[in-house]
Order: structure tokens, then C-alpha cells, then sequence
């Protein structure tokens, strides 16, 4: 399969603390691709680096054939980050579209894309209201339309679904595979064990290693695992 992203090498510190180390990745066009560890596990730095927002102390993030931070791919990535970067006194419409402006798209362009982003996202009754009253999950709701507004080739998520109710977060999962059959790649993060077993991929993170990747099925099966959290805990060990 044709790699659209790949992760050569990266190793990333923090002052004295190493928080990534030796990752390798390669994402295929049209996968969802989960890194799934827990809190602390270098997950968010990561995806950051892959975007372009952090440059790695060593090793490279290559999208779309260009090594990051590129500029130009910026046109390609969809990024919602981990805490939603809005502002708070605008209406959740006018946060669209501002964003949807930063991207280039003309006036009748933001008003279609906004009106369908809205639809798949059921956000249409309270998107005039400013964003300061809206529940944390409606904000997540609204990062993740302006990730959408531009129909980017790949989209970065960091913890989409976090606060989101099951309902919602079911027709969130909708809404991506359908992205992934039109081509969208997609990288999530994610600690929740049941999103994993919903990726094509997964990378299980832990402690800034990647402990081990494959299909949902095949980490399981290789060590004989009931569920994707008994496998984790296989491939994590203790003390690694
Ligand atoms: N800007 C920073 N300066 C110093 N340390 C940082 C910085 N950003 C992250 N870290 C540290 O790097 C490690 C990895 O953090 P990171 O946010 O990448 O983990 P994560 O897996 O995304 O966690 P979570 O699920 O809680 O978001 C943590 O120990 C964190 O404290």
C-alpha cells in the first residue's frame, strides 16, 4: 500500500526526559491509523510532530513525500488538537468560519462546506451561540468540524472523542470511515480500548516506544489475546 505518511527514526526529549525513542511508522493511504498508549506515553508529541508544530531531535515526519514542518502540506492536514483552539467569544459559526477562511475557501465555498460539516456533525441547533457556553464536548464537535472544512487528505486527531457521549462518538466513527472510503487517511490518538479495535492499524505506545504495531486482529491473535487491552498489557510487560 502506497505510505502517504511515514515516521523515520524520531526520537524526541524534553530537557532530560526522552519521550519518544526510535519511532518508526508508516501509514497507508486510506487507513485509519490508531497510537494507542496511556497518558504520558508520547502520544500527543508525536502526532505534533507529524503535523510540523514540534520539530524532532532526531529523525523525520515525511507527509506527502515532504519532510515536516512543511508549510505547503499544511493545505492537505486536517489537525485537531488535544485542547480545542477556539475562540471562546465568537459563535461556534463564526469559529468556522474564520478557520474556514484561513484555508483559503471563498465566501460560497464556507457557507456550503460549514452547512455540511454542521449536518455530519449535529451541530446545527446551537452553532450561533458563542463557544464559552458550549459543553466540552460541543467544542470538541466544532475542532473537529474545522479540521473538516477544507477536505483535507489526512486527518490528525488527537483524542477526537473524548467527552463526547456514545452516541455521538458512533456517528463521529461514521462519519471517519466514511472519510477513509473516499481516501482520507487518518492518524488518532486514543486510550480508549474499544476505539482502537475500530482502527485498520495500531501503534501501542508506551513509556515514548512503540511496543508493538499490526492490525486490531493480528496483536491479538499472534499472542492469543481476548482483547486489545489484554494484548497491551502482553506486549507492554512490566517495567518496560
Ligand atoms: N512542552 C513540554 N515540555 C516538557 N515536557 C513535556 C512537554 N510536552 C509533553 N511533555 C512530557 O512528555 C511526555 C509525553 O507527553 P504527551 O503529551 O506526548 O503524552 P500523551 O501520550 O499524549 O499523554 P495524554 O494521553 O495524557 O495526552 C509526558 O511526560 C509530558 O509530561
Amino acid at each position: 500500500m502506497e505510505a502517504v505518511i511515514k515516521v523515520n527514526d524520531i526520537s524526541h526529549s524534553f530537557g532530560k526526559e526522552t519521550v519518544l525513542k526510535d519511532i518508526q511508522l508508516s501509514v497507508g493511504k486510506g487507513e485509519v491509523f490508531g497510537l494507542l498508549g496511556p497518558s504520558g506515553s508520547g502520544k500527543t508529541t508525536l502526532v505534533k510532530i507529524i503535523v510540523g508544530i514540534l520539530k524532532p531531535i532526531s529523525g523525520n515526519a515525511v507527509v506527502l513525500e515532504k519532510t515536516m514542518p512543511s508549510l505547503k502540506q499544511m493545505k492537505h492536514i486536517g489537525f485537531m488538537a488535544q485542547s480545542d483552539a477556539l475562540y471562546s467569544e465568537l459563535s461556534g459559526r463564526e469559529n468556522l468560519d474564520f478557520f474556514a477562511s484561513v484555508y483559503g475557501l471563498s465566501k460560497a465555498e464556507r457557507q456550503q462546506r460549514i452547512r455540511e460539516v454542521l449536518e455530519v456533525l449535529g451541530l446545527s441547533d446551537d452553532i450561533d451561540k458563542p463557544v464559552d457556553k458550549f459543553s466540552g464536548g460541543m467544542k470538541r464537535r466544532v475542532s473537529l468540524a474545522a479540521a473538516l472544512l477544507h477536505k483535507p487528505e489526512i486527518l490528525i486527531l488527537d483524542e477526537p472523542t473524548v467527552g463526547i457521549d456514545p452516541v455521538l462518538r458512533k456517528s463521529i466513527w461514521e462519519e471517519l470511515n466514511a472519510l477513509k472510503d473516499e481516501g482520507t487517511t487518518i492518524i488518532l490518538t486514543t486510550h480508549v480500548m474499544d476505539e482502537a479495535e475500530k482502527c485498520d492499524q495500531l501503534a501501542l505506545l508506551r513509556n515514548g516506544h512503540v511496543i508493538a504495531q499490526g492490525t486490531p486482529h493480528s496483536l491479538k491473535k499472534d499472542i492469543n489475546a481476548a482483547t486489545i487491552e489484554e494484548a497491551f498489557l502482553h506486549y507492554g510487560g512490566v517495567g518496560q
